[in-house]
Order: structure tokens, then C-alpha cells, then sequence
């Protein structure tokens, strides 16, 4: 699904979040774990206040292992609680529903020294555009898909999935927007399929993934590409030129554009992150 963000609609998303908040004790926030930063919605602090937080890295299939630890790291540093998931996995579900009975622990304890019946955790997935929510959603409800209908207290429509007597979901994600101003975010949002294309053109996309890729990912570069270590010297439309040739694209550039593109968002090229961990992790630290 794409939507175009304006400001009408930015105030909407974040007052629907809002609203849905009172209901849940906990939100899980999906980020793309190839872009941890880049993919958060700059205003979700304001916007969850003091909630409750699970950071899932999602896609960690799709992004560096060990940058993946080092993100999950600098969310626990933050405070929150985090985990590298793949949203398709069952076991990852697992995890999610543990580590949401940790966090929420204490408060339970006091409910029940309240005496208040045992219940199951109500929780909501907040994130950006195909960050993964809703596959995320149909993993944790799986099979066993059911609507429990309304909660006294919840608006009307209001309708809950259940995962099992443990965890309760709201059935409608929250989407929010990403930092798209930024234009070296909105580079990375793009290139790993969070913004439309025709925003950015496809060659700059192309160029961007390269560069990214033989700073970073040198070897995974050189194999997919059978290129030489000489070739990773060359100016990236130059180097662009060449995988053009070695794919008998000839000079068509846009279509060897658009297989680089293709073949990024895919993981054809192995695992990496765009937000450098040791470049950016720092800076709201
Ligand atoms: N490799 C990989 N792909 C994933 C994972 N989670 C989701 N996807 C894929 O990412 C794409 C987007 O997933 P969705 O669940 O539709 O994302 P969404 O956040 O609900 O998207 P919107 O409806 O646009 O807000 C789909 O093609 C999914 O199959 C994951 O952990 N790993």
C-alpha cells in the first residue's frame, strides 16, 4: 500500500495512534532492520509517551547480522525492549509473546494483587508503510484467527485478534510516515521499498546502492557482479556502465538500474544494513 503523506493526513494517522493507545498495555514499534533509524517515525516518542515499548527489527533475514545486535543494543540502551525478527517466522511470534510478558510483568503482578482476573496482554503494531505489520499480524494470529469483538471501555468497532489466552492484538495497525524530508533517508527508504519509486530515479537509486555497497559490502558486490577489485575503484555510473555490459544490458542503463534495485530489495546481494550503526548509532544517544 502507498500513501501519500500530507499533513491532513499526518495529524489523522497520529490521532488514530493515539486514541488506540488507551487500550493496549503495550505497542509493539516495527522498524526495518536495514534501516533501524531511518525507518521510525520521527514522532513517536511524543506520540507514545511513556508506553510500554517492543522494538522488533524486522526483515533481519534481509540486513547484517551483526549490525542487527548492535541496533538491538542501542534500543535496550534507549530503554526499550528489542528483538531481530523475521515477521514470517512462527518461532520469532514466540519470542514477541515472551518478551512482551517480561516487559509487562510487574504490572500484572499488581493487577492480580488487586485481585483482578488473569487476562491476556493487549498489545498494538505501530510502523511505517511495508514495514511488515501486517504479515507480523497474521503470524501472531496464525490459523486460529478470531475476533473476539468488543472490550467494555473500547470504541465501538473496536476489534481484537487473538493470538492465544496470552496476547490480544488490535486488528488494524497503526501507519505512520517516515523521515522522508531527509533526503539520504528517503534514498535508503526507497532502495529497500518503504517509498515509491517514481519519487527518486531509478539510476540514483542504482548508484546509491553501489556506493553503499562497495563501502560496506565490497565482496558480496564483486560476487554477485563477478567484478574484480579494480572495478570497485571506479566511478560508481562508470561501475554502473560496466555491470550494464557484464549483464548484456549494453548501454541500457535504466534497465541495469533497475535490476540492481530489484536484486537489493530482494537480498540477491546478501545481508546489509544502509544505517551504519558505527556512522549514525550515536548521534541521539
Ligand atoms: N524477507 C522478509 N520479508 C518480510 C518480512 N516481513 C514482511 N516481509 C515482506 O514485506 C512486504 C511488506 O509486508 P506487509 O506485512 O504487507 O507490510 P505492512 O507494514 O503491513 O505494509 P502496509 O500495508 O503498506 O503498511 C511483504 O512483501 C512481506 O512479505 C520479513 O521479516 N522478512
Amino acid at each position: 500500500m502507498t500513501i501519500q503523506w500530507f499533513p491532513g493526513h499526518m495529524a489523522k494517522a497520529r490521532r488514530e495512534v493515539m486514541e488506540k493507545l488507551k487500550f493496549v498495555d503495550i505497542v509493539f514499534e516495527l522498524v526495518d532492520a536495514r534501516l533501524p533509524l531511518s525507518s521510525r517515525n520521527p514522532m513517536l516518542d511524543n506520540i507514545l509517551q511513556s508506553k510500554p515499548r517492543l522494538v522488533l527489527l524486522n526483515k533481519g533475514d534481509l540486513a547484517d547480522t551483526v549490525q542487527s545486535q548492535k541496533w538491538k543494543s542501542y534500543f535496550e540502551r534507549l530503554g526499550y525492549s528489542a528483538l531481530v525478527i523475521n515477521a514470517q517466522e512462527n518461532r520469532d511470534a514466540k519470542k514477541i509473546v515472551a518478551e512482551s510478558k517480561r516487559v509487562l510483568a510487574e504490572k500484572f503482578e499488581k493487577e492480580k494483587g488487586r485481585g483482578m482476573k488473569p487476562r491476556a496482554i493487549r498489545a498494538m503494531v505501530i510502523g511505517i508503510p511495508n514495514v511488515g505489520k501486517s504479515t507480523l499480524l497474521n503470524r501472531l494470529v496464525g490459523k486460529k484467527i478470531a475476533q473476539t469483538g468488543n472490550k467494555p471501555g473500547v470504541t465501538k468497532g473496536q476489534q481484537w485478534l487473538r493470538h492465544n489466552a496470552e496476547l490480544e492484538l488490535l486488528d488494524t495497525p497503526g501507519i505512520l510516515w517516515p523521515k522522508f524530508e531527509d533526503q539520504e533517508v528517503a534514498k535508503k527508504l526507497a532502495l529497500t521499498g518503504a517509498i515509491k519509486d517514481q519519487l527518486l530515479h531509478l539510476d540514483d537509486l542504482a548508484i546509491y546502492a553501489l556506493e553503499v555497497l562497495a563501502r560496506f559490502y565490497p565482496e558480496q558486490l564483486k560476487e554477485r557482479y563477478k567484478l574484480n577489485d579494480d572495478d570497485l575503484f571506479l566511478p560508481y555510473p562508470e561501475l554502473l556502465m560496466k555491470i550494464s555490459q557484464i549483464r548484456g544490458f549494453r548501454d541500457d542503463y535504466d534497465r541495469a538500474s533497475e535490476m540492481i534495485v530489484n536484486e537489493v530489495r530482494s537480498g540477491k546481494l546478501g545481508r546489509f544494513t544502509l544505517d551504519n550503526y558505527e556512522e549514525i548509532g550515536g548521534r541521539d544517544e
